[in-house]
Order: C-alpha cells, then sequence, then structure tokens
C-alpha cells in the first residue's frame, strides 16, 4: 500500500500474521500484524497486535463498514457492558446497535483500540523483545502510525473502503488523517470536537499533563486526569453544579469531582500509554510532509460531516471550522453546557448528524 504521509518503503504497513481467538472473557478480537514496523519518528516495532471489535454483518461487496475512532482514553469497546476486556461500559452505546444511528442492521462497525493504547493493542504495556514490558522505552508514535496498523487491519477484514470513517477529538485526528491519506478508502467522514493540527493550547496543557505522569506515573496520571478533565468541561457548567461548595469531608465539591475521575483513570490506564498518546497528539499536524494543512485537506474526496461543540475550550469551533472551509461542507454545532466532553454525552445530537452522514 502506498499513500500513508506518502511513506517511504521503509514504512510500508504490517503484514496480517494470523489471527487470534477472541478475548475468552470479552467482546475482543485480536489480528497480529508481522512487523518491522517502521514508525514515522524513526522507531521500530517487531510486530503489532491490534484487539479490536465488530457489530453486524460485512456485506458481500464489503460496502458497508464504518470504522469509529475512539479518543485517548477509550477503547474499542463503543458499545455493550464493561467486562473483564473494556473496564468501562460502551464509551457511544447509543449511536451504534440496531436501528441507531450507526445502525448494526445495516452496518457493519468495527472499532479498534489505537496503536500505543493499553487495551488489548500494542503499546507500551506489551512486551519488549528483550521479554520486559516496553514501559517508557515504547517508540513514539503518530496519528498516521496509528493510520497505517488500522489500514491493514481494514485489509484482513477485506474492507476495501470505508463508507465511513467517524471519531471525536483524538478520533477526529485519525478520520481526518484516514480521509487525506487514503481518499480512496474514505466514502464518509464524520470529523467530530477535534482540529487539523495540535494548538499551542492543547500542547500546553498536554506537556503539563505528561509532566505530571513522568515525575511518578500513578499520582502524576491522576493530576493529569484532572488537569485533563477541566480542559473538557466548561467553566459554566462547573460553576453552575458544583459553585464553591464544600463537602462534609471539607473537600471542595469540585475537587473531590475531579479527584474521581483521576480515581478512576489510575484504575484503568496506563501511565506510559497516557505519554505516548499524548505525543501522539502533539505532534498531530495534518498537513505535515504534504505542504500544510489546505493542500492537505483539499485531498479529500469524502462526503464530510464536520461538527464541534459550541462550549468546547479545548477544541474550539474554530478549528472546525477551518477544515468545515476547506472541505466546502458547513460547520454543524452541537449546542451544549458540556464543553469538549459533549462529544460522547450529546448522543441525540450527535447522532442526528451521523445519521445524516449515513442516511440511516
Ligand atoms: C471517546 C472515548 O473513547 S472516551 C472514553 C470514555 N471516557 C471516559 O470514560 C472518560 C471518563 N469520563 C468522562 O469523561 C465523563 O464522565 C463522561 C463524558 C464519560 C460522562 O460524563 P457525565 O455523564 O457528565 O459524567 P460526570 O463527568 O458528571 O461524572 C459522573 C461521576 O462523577 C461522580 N461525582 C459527581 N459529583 C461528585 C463529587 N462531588 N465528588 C465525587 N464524585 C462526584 C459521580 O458519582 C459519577 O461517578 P461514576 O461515573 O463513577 O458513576
Ligand atoms: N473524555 C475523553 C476526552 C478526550 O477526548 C477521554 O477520556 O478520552
Amino acid at each position: 500500500m502506498t499513500g500513508v504521509r506518502d511513506v517511504p518503503a521503509s514504512r510500508t504497513p504490517p503484514r496480517t500474521g494470523g489471527w487470534r481467538d477472541g478475548d475468552p472473557t470479552g467482546d475482543r478480537l485480536f489480528l497480529d500484524l508481522d512487523g518491522p514496523v517502521h514508525l514515522e519518528r524513526g522507531g521500530v516495532l517487531p510486530g503489532v497486535r491490534v484487539a479490536y471489535e465488530t457489530w453486524g454483518e460485512l456485506a458481500p461487496d464489503g460496502g458497508n463498514a464504518v470504522l469509529v475512532e475512539h479518543a485517548l482514553t477509550g477503547d474499542s469497546h463503543v458499545t455493550g457492558p464493561a467486562g473483564p476486556g473494556h473496564p468501562t461500559p460502551g464509551w457511544w452505546a447509543p449511536l451504534v446497535g440496531p436501528g441507531a444511528p450507526l445502525d448494526t442492521d445495516r452496518l457493519f462497525v468495527v472499532c479498534a483500540n489505537v496503536l500505543g493504547g493499553c487495551q488489548g493493542t500494542t503499546g507500551p504495556s506489551s512486551t519488549a523483545p528483550d521479554g520486559r514490558p516496553w514501559g517508557p522505552r515504547f517508540p513514539e508514535v503518530t496519528v498516521a502510525d496509528q493510520v497505517l496498523v488500522e489500514a491493514a487491519l481494514a485489509d484482513a477484514l477485506g474492507v476495501r473502503r470505508w463508507a465511513a470513517v467517524v471519531g471525536g477529538s483524538m478520533g477526529g485526528m485519525r478520520a481526518l488523517e484516514w480521509a487525506v491519506a487514503l481518499p480512496d478508502r474514505v466514502a464518509g467522514l464524520f470529523f467530530l470536537a477535534s482540529g487539523a493540527a495540535v494548538t499551542a493550547d492543547q500542547l500546553g496543557t498536554q506537556t503539563t499533563q505528561q509532566a505530571a505522569v513522568r515525575a511518578d506515573p500513578v499520582a502524576g496520571l491522576g493530576i493529569a486526569r484532572r488537569i485533563a478533565h477541566l480542559t473538557y468541561r466548561s467553566a459554566l457548567e462547573l460553576d453552575e453544579r458544583f459553585g464553591t461548595t464544600v463537602q462534609a469531608d471539607g473537600r471542595f465539591a469540585v475537587a473531590s469531582y475531579l479527584e474521581h475521575h483521576a480515581d478512576k483513570l489510575v484504575r484503568r490506564f496506563d501511565p506510559d500509554s497516557y505519554v505516548v498518546l499524548t505525543e501522539a497528539m502533539n505532534t498531530w499536524d495534518v498537513g505535515r510532509g504534504r505542504g500544510g494543512v489546505a493542500a492537505a485537506l483539499a485531498r479529500v474526496t469524502a462526503r464530510a460531516v464536520v461538527a464541534g461543540v459550541d462550549s468546547d475550550r479545548l477544541y474550539p469551533l474554530a478549528l472546525q471550522q477551518q477544515v468545515a472551509e476547506a472541505l466546502g461542507v458547513p460547520l454543524q454545532v452541537v449546542s451544549s453546557p458540556y464543553g469538549h466532553d459533549g462529544f460522547l454525552i450529546e448522543a441525540d445530537a450527535v447522532g442526528a448528524l451521523v445519521r445524516g452522514l449515513l442516511g440511516t
């Protein structure tokens, strides 16, 4: 395959090495890809395992497949209850199922844990060639690398062209990378609450979170989540919801809320993965090596829906406006008090936009 960021021959995608049985205690399937996988920033992986889930049936012509791309701390489990392979219930459950916007009576829906993640796909908690976990030695990965691996999964599944690639936040980056790198393989693009390139504001918060994790992987991951969660919500929502209330335990209610989210993430997420994935976001620029963002976006041939959340202070609407204008489509605005997390919470509004793209 060629086309992913016009990669040199040394960065050809991994080949299918074989399938593993599904997770006996969960819903995940595994695909092993043979390496070596040469990464954009110079690292090499000897092979890659991809954990993924599917819903619905692939049509004989392969034309009904939709790839859902998860965000920073998500996983392959878009819908369904929590289980051993997926510590949280499906993160976009209302959007996937029979009759849902991603209608599994008609569509074959696929979601894979991202390269560098910690829910089954190769990442820092995987075993390195020396028999020990990679840990902080895991090579740097980029969004382009992540899509290269997903393209190998698509090949293995027999999906030549996605009916749509759908993603919000970090998942929106992979969706856009697909549409730019492999335009002939993407018929529809749903780009939500994301941007075409990292901003200084995002770099500031993400590098600060990384510093916390590097200082102390466990306590630091909790602090990183507290910082991050503030950027995922809106000031107005936090003020209205918590005000300056002090709880019976003496903690500010808002601090207690943030600690709760921090504790939950520390229990379910690998600190080294957090650093690897936020670094992929730090280096995100769809225009790198392509003559800039405008030139890159000019490659997109997919029908596109571009949407954002009006109270999102991390990925403000101007970032989606840039993409919408370049693609010649109207910007769809989801009205929500919840800030960036509105892309997860406002399922009705987001679902209506997905239906508009897919005709479901
Ligand atoms: C696209 C992806 O792949 S992302 C993957 C999914 N993301 C996550 O799971 C990330 C973590 N969670 C979140 O980001 C958000 O909670 C969302 C977006 C999933 C849901 O948002 P909301 O429904 O608005 O939930 P909210 O942020 O209010 O949190 C509710 C929790 O806070 C707790 N809480 C509320 N007030 C307080 C308080 N004062 N002190 C302590 N805990 C509190 C609630 O008890 C509840 O706990 P629970 O989730 O363990 O049941
Ligand atoms: N709540 C989301 C925010 C990042 O988009 C997550 O944890 O992945």
